[in-house]
């Protein structure tokens, strides 16, 4: 589990990085899968994975890709962070009981709306699993906070 840390737009630098070490268990596919409802036998089933060219169930796609979520929610930027888009290559399979390393990179940052745009990419070992763009909104120092408005005059 990531530790809490709050960034501000104005804390952010292009290069920051941030890193997260997941090993997917068996319990978290079968939890993904319970939450989202994507009951794939490719996840679930030893038996049905055997007959695919990955021949042992994989994580969910999306599941490897909420640890990139974790890390923009927690660390890089931190709370308050909104995300606005995400794109995700799934180049290689990750399997039951793989590390999966989470690298998360500050690519550009956007005065306007205090957005941040961040490369994402997931390794298993030395394969790349997983990589994308994700575009933040960031909390800033100076803003209104979200949803309040200017007072009637
Ligand atoms: C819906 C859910 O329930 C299911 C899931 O969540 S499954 C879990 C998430 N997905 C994965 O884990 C898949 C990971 N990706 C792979 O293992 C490989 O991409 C692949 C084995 C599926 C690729 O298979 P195939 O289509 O046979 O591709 P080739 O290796 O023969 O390459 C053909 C060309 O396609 C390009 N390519 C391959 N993968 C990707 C990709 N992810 N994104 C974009 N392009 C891809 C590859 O480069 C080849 O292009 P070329 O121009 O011909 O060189």
């Amino acid at each position: 589990m990531l530790e809490l840390r709050t960034l501000f737009y104005e804390d952010l630098s292009v290069g920051m990085t941030e890193t997260f070490i997941k090993t997917v268990s068996a319990s978290d596919v079968v939890g993904f899968a319970e939450v989202s409802g994507d009951r794939n036998p490719i996840h679930l089933s030893e038996h049905f994975a055997a007959r695919t060219p990955f021949k042992s169930r994989i994580a969910h796609g999306l599941y490897t890709a909420s640890l990139i979520s974790a890390v923009l929610g927690t660390r890089l930027p931190g709370p308050g962070a909104i995300y606005l888009s995400q794109s995700l290559n799934f180049k290689a399979p990750v399997h039951i009981d793989d590390e999966v390393v989470v690298t998360v990179e500050v690519i550009e940052l956007l005065e306007r709306g205090h957005r941040a745009r961040l490369h994402c990419e997931c390794h298993v070992g030395e394969t790349l699993v997983l990589d994308g763009e994700a575009m933040v909104k960031v909390p800033s120092r100076t803003a209104r906070p979200l949803g309040s408005r200017p007072l009637a005059t």
